[in-house]
């Protein structure tokens, strides 16, 4: 009589498609443990980095940053991109660029979560042509977590410059409304030629809802905030040398050589100004400074200056 056993290839298939289930059952615990913040998302990350071929390391990236609380379909998008990540990469298969940038958000991530109670807000303030745009620019494309609050002002867009999201580029009339109706938590007349002013509703809500925010606006405005919210850390983004500034300043090519040389009379006083600051940032390299700026929104130590 025949025998009703499995063939070997059957008993193969039998085992590969068992494997299989388990395997993904495995994925899916390790899903929930990040889900219910039993094993934190850095953890995971490691232990796939040790162990590309283990459970953690088959976890599809996508499906791991969905994983993570309040992380939804939309942000992981966004943060893929963020990241340069394509969606099919597995955990393990990261290569090492990857694995730092992914390392670098869930770490940020995570000491904005941890000090969700304490939300900082951090002003970031120095002599123009420092580098504090191209340095906020580079933290609000790096670091989705941490709110960049959008001034308002009376100066007109710049080739390139989107409304709501440089500035909300407002005529004077309107700035005017704003100030009358107690809308800005600070405001100036900056390079004695326009009115800047920081929307207070954004910030108060951020701040409310346990989320950092960061301004960047000149050192009048840092002085204002200082008065008015004295728990705000103040930064003052300093230049590796002064002719190093003034190559910046030139180098960018925006102002009329008369302007370039008011806006260098202002540094050396804004210059001057640093000691008021509780950190400062030397801007050698963008990234670097805004990795350093990104750590003082969150740090609880005394001020260190250099
Ligand atoms: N770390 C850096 N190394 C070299 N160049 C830099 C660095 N950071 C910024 N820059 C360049 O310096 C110039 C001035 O930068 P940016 O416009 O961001 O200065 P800013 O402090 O915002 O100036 P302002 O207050 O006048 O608006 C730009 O051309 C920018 O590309
Ligand atoms: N006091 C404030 N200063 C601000 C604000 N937003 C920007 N700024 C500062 O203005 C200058 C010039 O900026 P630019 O975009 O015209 O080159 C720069 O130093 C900014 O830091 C603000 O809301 N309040």
């Amino acid at each position: 009589m025949a025998e009703n056993r499995p063939t070997p290839p059957d008993v193969d298939r039998v085992a590969a498609s068992r494997a299989a289930v388990a395997a993904r059952r495995a994925r899916a615990a390790v899903k929930d443990q990040i889900a219910h913040e039993k094993r934190s998302a850095l953890e995971v990350l490691s232990t796939a980095i040790n162990s590309p071929d283990g459970v953690e390391g088959r976890l599809r990236v996508t499906e791991f940053l969905i994983s993570i609380p309040a992380i939804g379909v939309t942000k992981m998008r966004r943060i893929m991109s963020q990241l340069e990540i394509s969606p099919s990469k597995r955990l393990g298969g990261l290569g090492k660029h990857q694995r730092d940038r992914l390392r670098g958000f869930l770490s940020s991530r995570s000491r904005v979560r941890r000090g969700a109670s304490s939300a900082r807000l951090v002003v970031l303030a120095g002599p123009t042509a420092v580098g504090k745009g191209t340095v906020a620019g580079y933290i609000r494309e790096h670091y989705p977590q941490v709110l960049l609050s959008v001034s308002a002002t009376t100066r007109a867009p710049r080739p390139g410059e989107i409304e709501g999201v440089s500035y909300f580029f407002v005529d004077d009339a309107e700035f005017d409304r704003m100030v009358e109706a107690g809308e800005l938590l600070e405001w100036a007349v900056v390079h004695n030629a326009y009115r800047y002013g920081t929307p207070r509703g954004p910030v108060e809500a951020a701040l409310a809802r346990g989320d950092s925010v960061l301004l960047e606006i000149d050192i009048q405005g840092a002085r204002a905030v200082r008065r008015s919210m004295p728990q705000a850390r103040l930064v003052f983004l300093l230049p590796p040398t002064w002719d190093e500034l003034v190559r910046r300043l030139i180098g960018r090519g925006t102002e009329s050589p008369a302007e370039q040389a008011r806006r260098l009379e202002t540094a050396k006083l804004e210059l001057a100004a640093q000691e008021e600051f509780d950190y400062r940032v030397v801007n050698h390299d963008v990234a670097e400074a805004a990795r350093e700026v990104v750590d003082l929104m969150n740090l609880r130590r005394e001020p260190q200056l250099p």
